[in-house]
């Protein structure tokens, strides 16, 4: 069985403020998008074996592929093991989710191929604060760290994903966040007329600031974006890819051509929101 993991995007990510945990708490509206690793599951008698394609990543409990399989298994009381190969297209530690997206196709995967009854929401949770977006996909505001999630209506957008390939850990983007960075809630109903509309939203990310500080170059890209006339140009989660939002699918890979051109060696793709089949 092969499943496609779809990455995601932050149409904005306020952090409220910091929990006794050391976790923030956040308001942000996640979206998934039309570029996806692939992840293909197969039946074997027993034992988990990971196969990784296209980068070079940890194939143990250190892949997140892996410890979805683990969890689930167990979960399920060992009904068998799994083959798994992972198709990396996503860059890596790049804002868009990849390794949860790899996790949550996982875990969908195994859930088909032995049912069980199990919950996956709570092994969502455990394995990473985007997996339980992920699960399922599509648009969704996302509360606490992003588990407690409000489905809302798809729309369409196109975009355009640029990857710098300076690689940030989420864990550090947050760390280098000052309080005074804090924001507010996230203008949800306001950010979604003006995607329907076309326009530039009003939303911002709190985790540009850090980023931005230690990373310059994400910064001068997303400068460079916004000069090139692209709407709505902002950081995704904890960086380092910025997009921005297109007229239509025309219009954003007209702007990916022309940003290839100038950005040799960036990852550069059009894309367009999703809503992943189950
Ligand atoms: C930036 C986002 O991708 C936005 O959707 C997420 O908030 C981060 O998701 P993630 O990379 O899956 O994060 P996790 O693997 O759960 O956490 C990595 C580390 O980031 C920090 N972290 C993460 C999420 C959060 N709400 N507050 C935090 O302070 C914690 O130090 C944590 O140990
Ligand atoms: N299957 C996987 N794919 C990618 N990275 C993985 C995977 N499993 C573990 N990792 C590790 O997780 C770290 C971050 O990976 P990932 O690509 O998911 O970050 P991200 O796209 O920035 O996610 P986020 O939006 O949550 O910040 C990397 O250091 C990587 O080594």
């Amino acid at each position: 069985m092969e499943t496609l993991a779809h990455a995601k995007v932050n149409l904005g990510l306020s952090v409220l403020g910091r929990r006794p945990d050391g976790y923030h708490e956040l308001h942000t509206l996640f979206a998934t998008v039309s570029v996806a690793d692939r992840v293909a599951l197969e039946p074997r008698p027993d034992g988990i074996r990971l196969e990784v394609r296209g980068r070079s990543l940890p194939t143990g409990s250190a892949n997140l592929a892996y410890r979805a399989a683990q969890a689930y298994l167990e979960a399920a009381g060992h009904p068998g093991g799994v083959r798994i190969v992972l198709e990396k297209h996503l860059p890596i530690a790049a804002g868009l989710g990849g390794g949860s997206a790899d996790a949550a196709a996982v875990l969908r995967g195994l859930a088909a191929l032995y049912p069980a009854g199990v919950a996956l929401e709570p092994i969502a949770r455990a394995l990473g604060a985007d997996v339980p977006f992920l699960l399922r996909g599509g648009l969704a505001e996302g509360r606490g760290v992003g588990e407690r999630l409000v489905w809302l209506e798809p729309l369409e957008a196109h975009l355009v994903l640029v990857n710098p390939g300076v690689p940030v850990a989420a864990a550090e983007a947050y760390r280098h966040l000052r309080p005074e960075e804090w924001g507010e809630a996230l203008p949800v109903a306001a950010v979604r007329a003006a995607l329907l509309a076309g326009e530039a939203p009003p939303y911002f990310n709190s985790l540009e600031a850090p980023v931005f500080r230690r990373y310059p170059e994400v910064a001068r890209l997303k400068a460079a974006l916004v000069r090139r006339g692209l709407r709505g140009v902002l950081m995704s989660g904890s960086g380092s890819t910025v997009f921005g939002l297109a007229r239509d699918a025309e219009e954003a890979r007209w702007f990916a051509a022309r940003l290839e051109a100038d950005f040799p060696g960036f990852w550069v793709r059009a894309a367009r929101l999703v809503v992943p089949s189950p």
